[in-house]
Protein backbone atom coordinates (compact mmCIF):
# COMPACT_ATOMS: atom_id res chain seq x y z
CA UNK A 1 0.00 0.00 0.00
CA UNK A 2 1.29 3.58 -0.87
CA UNK A 3 1.95 6.18 1.55
CA UNK A 4 -1.04 7.84 0.65
CA UNK A 5 -3.02 5.38 0.93
CA UNK A 6 -2.12 4.56 3.72
CA UNK A 7 -2.95 7.52 5.28
CA UNK A 8 -6.17 7.37 4.04
CA UNK A 9 -7.25 4.33 5.29
CA UNK A 10 -5.76 5.33 8.60
CA UNK A 11 -8.17 8.67 8.70
CA UNK A 12 -11.15 6.21 7.18
CA UNK A 13 -10.23 4.17 10.57
CA UNK A 14 -10.22 7.35 12.64
CA UNK A 15 -13.22 8.80 11.58
CA UNK A 16 -15.09 5.35 11.66
CA UNK A 17 -13.94 4.71 15.64
CA UNK A 18 -15.26 8.31 16.81
CA UNK A 19 -18.26 9.08 14.60
CA UNK A 20 -21.00 7.03 13.80
CA UNK A 21 -21.14 5.04 10.19
CA UNK A 22 -21.74 6.84 7.04
CA UNK A 23 -25.41 7.98 6.99
CA UNK A 24 -27.24 10.41 4.95
CA UNK A 25 -27.03 13.83 6.48
CA UNK A 26 -28.73 16.91 5.13
CA UNK A 27 -26.45 18.57 2.26
CA UNK A 28 -24.87 21.58 2.30
CA UNK A 29 -25.71 22.50 -1.18
CA UNK A 30 -29.39 21.34 -1.37
CA UNK A 31 -29.64 23.37 2.07
CA UNK A 32 -28.54 26.60 0.04
CA UNK A 33 -30.63 26.08 -3.08
CA UNK A 34 -33.38 25.17 -0.35
CA UNK A 35 -32.55 28.94 0.94
CA UNK A 36 -32.82 30.17 -2.64
CA UNK A 37 -35.87 29.20 -3.17
CA UNK A 38 -37.19 30.33 0.00
CA UNK A 39 -36.15 33.75 -0.87
CA UNK A 40 -37.40 33.74 -3.83
CA UNK A 41 -41.36 32.43 -2.52
CA UNK A 42 -41.12 34.69 0.52
CA UNK A 43 -40.11 37.87 -1.11
CA UNK A 44 -41.56 37.23 -4.97
CA UNK A 45 -41.42 40.81 -5.79
CA UNK A 46 -37.27 40.70 -5.40
CA UNK A 47 -35.88 37.22 -6.52
CA UNK A 48 -37.38 34.95 -9.12
CA UNK A 49 -37.30 31.54 -9.52
CA UNK A 50 -34.49 30.17 -11.69
CA UNK A 51 -34.70 29.13 -15.25
CA UNK A 52 -38.21 30.28 -16.34
CA UNK A 53 -39.91 28.14 -13.54
CA UNK A 54 -43.51 29.46 -12.24
CA UNK A 55 -43.91 30.34 -8.08
CA UNK A 56 -45.99 27.30 -8.22
CA UNK A 57 -43.48 24.85 -10.03
CA UNK A 58 -41.24 26.75 -7.68
CA UNK A 59 -43.52 25.52 -4.69
CA UNK A 60 -43.41 22.08 -5.78
CA UNK A 61 -39.56 21.96 -6.06
CA UNK A 62 -39.16 23.62 -2.79
CA UNK A 63 -41.30 21.46 -1.08
CA UNK A 64 -39.89 18.09 -2.57
CA UNK A 65 -36.21 19.29 -1.18
CA UNK A 66 -37.16 20.15 1.68
CA UNK A 67 -38.87 16.78 2.21
CA UNK A 68 -35.53 15.35 1.04
CA UNK A 69 -33.53 17.00 3.29
CA UNK A 70 -35.87 16.43 6.64
CA UNK A 71 -35.99 13.11 6.06
CA UNK A 72 -32.00 12.75 5.77
CA UNK A 73 -31.81 15.13 9.02
CA UNK A 74 -34.68 12.78 11.13
CA UNK A 75 -33.85 9.54 9.68
CA UNK A 76 -30.23 9.78 8.09
CA UNK A 77 -31.41 8.31 4.99
CA UNK A 78 -32.05 9.57 1.70
CA UNK A 79 -35.61 10.05 0.37
CA UNK A 80 -34.96 8.43 -3.09
CA UNK A 81 -33.28 5.55 -2.52
CA UNK A 82 -33.92 4.64 1.37
CA UNK A 83 -37.54 5.43 2.24
CA UNK A 84 -39.97 3.50 3.34
CA UNK A 85 -43.68 4.56 2.77
CA UNK A 86 -43.87 5.82 6.27
CA UNK A 87 -40.94 7.68 6.61
CA UNK A 88 -41.33 9.46 3.36
CA UNK A 89 -45.16 10.62 4.49
CA UNK A 90 -43.45 11.47 7.61
CA UNK A 91 -41.01 14.31 5.86
CA UNK A 92 -43.52 15.79 3.49
CA UNK A 93 -45.92 15.83 5.98
CA UNK A 94 -42.95 18.11 8.04
CA UNK A 95 -42.33 19.98 4.62
CA UNK A 96 -45.97 20.57 4.25
CA UNK A 97 -45.97 22.08 8.35
CA UNK A 98 -42.84 24.72 7.35
CA UNK A 99 -44.80 25.49 3.87
CA UNK A 100 -47.93 26.29 5.50
CA UNK A 101 -46.10 28.42 8.33
CA UNK A 102 -44.74 30.98 5.27
CA UNK A 103 -47.43 33.22 5.17
CA UNK A 104 -46.62 34.53 8.96
CA UNK A 105 -43.25 34.19 8.35
CA UNK A 106 -43.64 36.59 5.37
CA UNK A 107 -45.24 38.53 7.75
CA UNK A 108 -42.68 38.74 10.31
CA UNK A 109 -40.31 39.58 7.54
CA UNK A 110 -42.59 42.28 6.34
CA UNK A 111 -42.31 43.71 9.52
CA UNK A 112 -38.60 43.84 9.74
CA UNK A 113 -38.16 45.33 6.79
CA UNK A 114 -40.24 48.36 8.25
CA UNK A 115 -38.62 48.28 11.21
CA UNK A 116 -35.46 48.58 9.65
CA UNK A 117 -36.22 51.11 6.78
CA UNK A 118 -37.41 53.52 9.86
CA UNK A 119 -34.56 53.27 12.21
CA UNK A 120 -31.69 53.50 9.79
CA UNK A 121 -31.68 57.30 8.14
CA UNK A 122 -28.94 55.69 6.00
CA UNK A 123 -31.81 53.54 3.66
CA UNK A 124 -33.61 54.86 1.33
CA UNK A 125 -36.69 52.55 0.73
CA UNK A 126 -37.91 48.28 1.76
CA UNK A 127 -36.16 48.30 -1.54
CA UNK A 128 -32.88 48.58 -0.08
CA UNK A 129 -33.17 46.97 2.94
CA UNK A 130 -34.65 43.36 0.81
CA UNK A 131 -31.93 43.36 -1.37
CA UNK A 132 -29.01 44.78 0.75
CA UNK A 133 -29.14 44.50 4.14
CA UNK A 134 -27.38 41.12 5.69
CA UNK A 135 -29.78 41.10 8.68
CA UNK A 136 -32.49 40.80 6.55
CA UNK A 137 -30.96 37.51 4.88
CA UNK A 138 -30.31 36.37 8.73
CA UNK A 139 -33.95 36.82 9.77
CA UNK A 140 -35.24 34.96 6.99
CA UNK A 141 -33.22 32.36 7.33
CA UNK A 142 -33.68 32.18 11.03
CA UNK A 143 -37.39 32.49 10.97
CA UNK A 144 -37.85 29.61 8.45
CA UNK A 145 -35.12 28.02 10.50
CA UNK A 146 -37.03 28.34 14.44
CA UNK A 147 -40.28 26.87 12.33
CA UNK A 148 -38.54 23.53 11.74
CA UNK A 149 -37.04 23.84 15.27
CA UNK A 150 -40.59 23.89 16.95
CA UNK A 151 -41.10 21.32 14.34
CA UNK A 152 -38.29 19.24 16.23
CA UNK A 153 -36.72 18.45 13.06
CA UNK A 154 -32.99 17.82 14.31
CA UNK A 155 -29.61 19.21 12.69
CA UNK A 156 -31.85 20.68 9.39
CA UNK A 157 -32.51 24.03 11.26
CA UNK A 158 -29.01 24.55 12.68
CA UNK A 159 -27.23 24.05 9.48
CA UNK A 160 -29.58 26.77 7.83
CA UNK A 161 -28.43 29.40 10.35
CA UNK A 162 -24.88 28.56 10.00
CA UNK A 163 -25.06 28.81 6.09
CA UNK A 164 -26.67 32.10 7.14
CA UNK A 165 -23.94 32.99 9.36
CA UNK A 166 -21.27 31.95 6.55
CA UNK A 167 -22.79 34.92 4.22
CA UNK A 168 -23.41 37.38 6.69
CA UNK A 169 -21.67 36.93 9.92
CA UNK A 170 -24.34 36.95 11.69
CA UNK A 171 -24.95 34.33 14.22
CA UNK A 172 -28.88 33.50 15.36
CA UNK A 173 -29.54 29.92 16.60
CA UNK A 174 -32.83 28.42 15.30
CA UNK A 175 -33.96 28.22 18.55
CA UNK A 176 -33.62 31.46 20.13
CA UNK A 177 -36.76 33.24 20.24
CA UNK A 178 -37.48 36.58 18.46
CA UNK A 179 -40.29 38.85 17.94
CA UNK A 180 -41.44 41.05 15.54
CA UNK A 181 -39.98 44.26 13.81
CA UNK A 182 -36.40 43.30 14.47
CA UNK A 183 -33.71 45.40 12.99
CA UNK A 184 -30.58 44.13 12.25
CA UNK A 185 -28.21 47.24 11.48
CA UNK A 186 -24.86 46.04 9.40
CA UNK A 187 -24.99 43.11 11.41
CA UNK A 188 -21.19 41.51 11.21
CA UNK A 189 -20.27 39.56 14.36
CA UNK A 190 -23.49 39.57 16.01
CA UNK A 191 -24.41 36.35 18.19
CA UNK A 192 -27.64 35.27 19.58
CA UNK A 193 -27.54 31.87 21.68
CA UNK A 194 -30.16 29.03 21.79
CA UNK A 195 -31.59 30.30 24.33
CA UNK A 196 -31.96 33.68 24.40
CA UNK A 197 -35.60 35.48 24.38
CA UNK A 198 -35.45 38.73 21.82
CA UNK A 199 -38.93 41.11 22.32
CA UNK A 200 -40.87 43.08 19.68
CA UNK A 201 -39.22 46.14 17.95
CA UNK A 202 -35.60 45.23 19.09
CA UNK A 203 -32.61 47.09 17.19
CA UNK A 204 -29.37 45.22 17.11
CA UNK A 205 -26.08 46.73 16.00
CA UNK A 206 -23.02 44.98 14.88
CA UNK A 207 -21.14 42.68 17.09
CA UNK A 208 -23.82 42.09 19.85
CA UNK A 209 -23.17 39.17 21.63
CA UNK A 210 -26.04 38.14 23.36
CA UNK A 211 -24.96 35.30 25.22
CA UNK A 212 -24.15 32.86 27.99
CA UNK A 213 -22.33 33.74 30.97
CA UNK A 214 -20.46 30.17 31.90
CA UNK A 215 -21.05 26.49 30.83
CA UNK A 216 -22.07 24.75 34.02
CA UNK A 217 -21.49 20.80 34.30
CA UNK A 218 -22.95 18.46 35.94
CA UNK A 219 -21.89 16.02 38.86
CA UNK A 220 -20.10 13.65 36.30
CA UNK A 221 -18.44 16.66 34.43
CA UNK A 222 -21.10 16.70 31.61
CA UNK A 223 -22.36 20.07 30.18
CA UNK A 224 -25.22 21.05 31.94
CA UNK A 225 -27.35 21.74 28.27
CA UNK A 226 -31.10 22.83 27.57
CA UNK A 227 -31.04 25.06 30.57
CA UNK A 228 -31.92 29.03 30.09
CA UNK A 229 -28.76 30.48 29.41
CA UNK A 230 -28.85 33.46 27.15
CA UNK A 231 -30.56 36.94 28.53
CA UNK A 232 -34.12 38.15 27.77
CA UNK A 233 -33.97 41.79 25.69
CA UNK A 234 -37.62 43.11 26.31
CA UNK A 235 -39.33 44.88 23.80
CA UNK A 236 -38.21 48.49 22.60
CA UNK A 237 -34.34 47.83 23.29
CA UNK A 238 -31.65 48.84 21.29
CA UNK A 239 -28.42 47.29 21.70
CA UNK A 240 -25.66 49.38 19.97
CA UNK A 241 -21.98 48.43 18.18
CA UNK A 242 -19.79 45.55 20.28
CA UNK A 243 -22.14 45.08 23.68
CA UNK A 244 -22.02 42.51 24.77
CA UNK A 245 -25.15 40.93 26.93
CA UNK A 246 -24.89 37.87 28.86
CA UNK A 247 -26.55 35.08 31.65
CA UNK A 248 -29.90 33.12 31.59
CA UNK A 249 -31.01 35.15 34.30
CA UNK A 250 -30.38 38.49 32.80
CA UNK A 251 -33.37 40.45 31.66
CA UNK A 252 -32.68 43.86 29.66
CA UNK A 253 -35.91 46.04 30.94
CA UNK A 254 -38.21 47.72 27.83
CA UNK A 255 -36.84 50.27 26.44
CA UNK A 256 -33.35 50.12 27.34
CA UNK A 257 -30.79 51.84 25.41
CA UNK A 258 -27.65 49.73 25.77
CA UNK A 259 -24.09 51.68 24.84
CA UNK A 260 -21.95 50.50 22.20
CA UNK A 261 -19.05 48.24 24.40
CA UNK A 262 -20.95 47.94 27.05
CA UNK A 263 -20.74 44.42 29.28
CA UNK A 264 -23.86 42.94 31.31
CA UNK A 265 -24.14 40.26 33.05
CA UNK A 266 -27.00 41.72 35.60
CA UNK A 267 -30.34 42.33 34.73
CA UNK A 268 -31.25 46.45 33.82
CA UNK A 269 -34.83 48.07 34.58
CA UNK A 270 -37.02 49.11 31.89
CA UNK A 271 -35.98 52.37 30.46
CA UNK A 272 -32.29 52.16 31.42
CA UNK A 273 -29.66 53.61 29.57
CA UNK A 274 -25.78 51.71 30.11
CA UNK A 275 -23.03 53.11 29.03
CA UNK A 276 -19.33 51.61 28.37
CA UNK A 277 -17.90 51.37 31.65
CA UNK A 278 -14.19 53.63 31.95
CA UNK A 279 -13.36 52.71 35.14
CA UNK A 280 -12.67 48.59 34.34
CA UNK A 281 -12.02 46.40 37.50
CA UNK A 282 -9.60 44.01 36.84
CA UNK A 283 -9.76 41.46 39.44
CA UNK A 284 -6.28 38.91 39.94
CA UNK A 285 -6.36 35.92 41.85
CA UNK A 286 -7.49 32.18 42.18
CA UNK A 287 -10.97 31.67 41.34
CA UNK A 288 -13.06 28.48 40.73
CA UNK A 289 -13.23 27.63 36.63
CA UNK A 290 -16.44 27.75 35.16
C1 LIG B 1 -22.65 53.04 10.70
C2 LIG B 1 -23.15 53.25 12.12
O1 LIG B 1 -23.31 54.34 12.55
S1 LIG B 1 -23.52 51.90 13.05
C3 LIG B 1 -23.88 52.53 14.67
C4 LIG B 1 -22.61 52.73 15.46
N1 LIG B 1 -22.80 53.49 16.68
C5 LIG B 1 -23.02 52.91 17.87
O2 LIG B 1 -23.23 51.71 17.98
C6 LIG B 1 -22.91 53.79 19.08
C7 LIG B 1 -24.21 54.40 19.51
N2 LIG B 1 -24.07 55.22 20.69
C8 LIG B 1 -23.94 54.75 21.98
O3 LIG B 1 -23.80 53.59 22.20
C9 LIG B 1 -24.04 55.74 23.10
O4 LIG B 1 -23.40 55.16 24.22
C10 LIG B 1 -25.49 56.08 23.51
C11 LIG B 1 -26.27 56.65 22.32
C12 LIG B 1 -26.18 54.85 24.02
C13 LIG B 1 -25.47 57.09 24.63
O5 LIG B 1 -24.70 58.19 24.25
P1 LIG B 1 -24.97 59.64 24.90
O6 LIG B 1 -26.39 60.03 24.71
O7 LIG B 1 -23.90 60.54 24.41
O8 LIG B 1 -24.83 59.42 26.44
P2 LIG B 1 -24.60 60.52 27.50
O9 LIG B 1 -24.93 61.88 26.99
O10 LIG B 1 -25.30 60.11 28.73
O11 LIG B 1 -23.02 60.41 27.67
C14 LIG B 1 -22.37 60.67 28.86
C15 LIG B 1 -20.88 60.56 28.63
O12 LIG B 1 -20.52 59.20 28.38
C16 LIG B 1 -19.85 59.08 27.11
N3 LIG B 1 -20.34 57.89 26.48
C17 LIG B 1 -21.58 57.63 26.07
N4 LIG B 1 -21.67 56.43 25.56
C18 LIG B 1 -20.44 55.89 25.63
C19 LIG B 1 -19.93 54.64 25.24
N5 LIG B 1 -20.71 53.71 24.69
N6 LIG B 1 -18.64 54.41 25.44
C20 LIG B 1 -17.85 55.35 26.00
N7 LIG B 1 -18.29 56.55 26.39
C21 LIG B 1 -19.59 56.81 26.21
C22 LIG B 1 -20.27 60.34 26.36
O13 LIG B 1 -19.32 60.67 25.38
C23 LIG B 1 -20.36 61.36 27.46
O14 LIG B 1 -19.05 61.75 27.79
P3 LIG B 1 -18.76 63.26 28.27
O15 LIG B 1 -19.62 63.46 29.49
O16 LIG B 1 -17.30 63.25 28.54
O17 LIG B 1 -19.18 64.12 27.14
Amino acid sequence: MSKRAEIARRLQEQSCQWFKGRVCHPEPDAIQAMIERLRCVLLPNYFWPSQGHSLEAYMDLLHRGMAGQIHRAVFQKCLDQDGTSETRAFAEDKADQVLAALPQVQEMLYEDVVETYNSDPAATGYDEVILTYPGLFALLVYRVANVMHRLEIPLLPRMMTEYAHSVTGIDIHPGATLGRGIMIDHGTGIVIGETAVVGNHVKLYQGVTIGALYFPRDEEGFMVRKTKRHPTVEDGVVIYANATVLGGETVIGHHSVIGSNAWITESVPPYSKVLYQTESVVKVGASPAR
